[in-house]
């Protein structure tokens, strides 16, 4: 006797999604079960198509319906959500009116298919240069697994916003509003978060924070496709994001599997920033993680490549954003990176 559609979303129940550490069943992850004879299909609706843990997700799958007796073979099929199935499962998107950025013009995501390329680094000194050139620009570190915001910023580690009637202030510094989770957390002690709370955690946050009239609200998102990432499109949803990249293959190939999710998300990419692109060594440009990887992503994924930031110790050294130090070529791309934005998200 073949096995029964029921018996297969039971044996479903007790498969979870990693992150959400909910039964995929619940969450309403199992689009369609199919069954022919032996051979049951399994259709299996991802939150997002850049999902990192789509092969254990699917071999989890297998294996627990291939322990059915009357099975013989599985065959998983991956889709990818629907806003609406998203919203089950996040919540619907808030309104702009019941957040703290009801007041921003424009809120630009920054983001990277892995940590490390320097996304906060770039964050922090196109916001710095959108000030210098006259717009009022805030940054919200929201990348909760490694907030580096404050410290590039040059805050020091026991700063606190202040609270005033139950609205926190963003602090102020380099004419930048900023707001970082680092500022919530005892010193020296980051938060461990777990998938379900993250989206909540980023909700409060976006409710209690009063950001005020801003220009640009430029939003560090956590590296990867993960569930924060999208947690946070959702709750600020950016009118547009910038890539952060480096040459190196690796680096490249985890930015197509990002850009693929915010298309998913319907959050246009505006461009790539190609990070420690060379390092200028008298006067020659020196490729140190290999050469021409944001061009070809470029055509690739038919975005522009916004600009090269070179390789430059005082991007590391100094205690504040290189951008300050206008003499510098770092400092000048970033504003050259400035001026692009500018020009992108007029002109859209
Ligand atoms: N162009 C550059 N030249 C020299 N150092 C750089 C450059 N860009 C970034 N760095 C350094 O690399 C390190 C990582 O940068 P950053 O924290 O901005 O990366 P990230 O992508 O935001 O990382 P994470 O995802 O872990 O938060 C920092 O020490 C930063 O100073």
């Amino acid at each position: 006797m073949a096995v029964t559609k029921e018996k297969v979303l039971e044996i479903l129940r007790t498969v979870k999604d990693p992150e959400l550490n909910r039964d995929l069943v619940s969450l309403g992850m199992i689009r369609e079960v199919k069954v022919e004879g032996e051979l049951v299909k399994v259709e299996v609706a991802l939150t997002t198509g850049g999902c990192p843990l789509k092969k254990q997700i699917a071999d989890e799958v297998k294996r627990a319906v291939s322990t059915l007796p009357e099975v013989s073979e599985v065959e998983v099929e991956l889709s990818v959500m629907t806003p609406e199935e998203r919203a089950r499962i996040f919540g619907a998107k808030p309104k702009k009116e019941h957040l703290g950025i009801r007041d921003v013009r424009f809120v630009l995501a920054v983001a990277s298919g892995k940590g490390g390329v320097g996304k906060s680094t770039v964050s922090v000194n196109l916001a710095v240069a959108l000030n210098l050139k006259g717009f009022k620009t805030g940054i919200m570190d929201a990348d909760l697994y490694g907030p580096n915001v404050p410290l590039l910023m040059g805050f020091d580690e026991a700063e606190r916003p202040e609270v005033v009637a139950g609205k926190i202030q963003p602090l102020v510094r380099h004419g930048v509003k900023v707001m970082s989770f680092a500022f919530l957390a005892p010193p020296g002690q980051p938060f461990v978060w777990r998938g379900p709370l993250v989206g909540k955690a980023l909700r409060e946050l976006a409710e209690v924070v009063e950001w005020g009239p801003l220009d640009f609200l430029l939003v560090d998102l956590p590296p990867g496709t993960g569930d924060a990432p999208l947690s946070v499109c959702q709750t600020y949803q950016p009118k547009g994001v910038i890539m952060v990249t480096t040459p190196q293959e690796l680096s490249v190939a985890d930015v197509r599997r990002c850009a693929k999710m915010f298309e998913d998300l319907k959050v246009p990419v505006l461009g790539l920033v190609e990070n420690m692109a060379y390092l200028r060594l008298e006067g020659r440009e020196v490729s140190v993680f290999g050469e021409g990887g944001g061009e070809r992503l470029s055509r690739e994924l038919r975005v522009p490549l916004l600009i090269r930031i070179p390789l430059a110790p005082e991007v590391n050294r100094l205690k504040e954003p290189v951008v300050l130090h206008s003499e510098t070529e770092a400092a000048k791309a970033f504003l050259e990176l400035a001026d692009k934005v500018i020009e992108s998200v007029f002109k859209k």
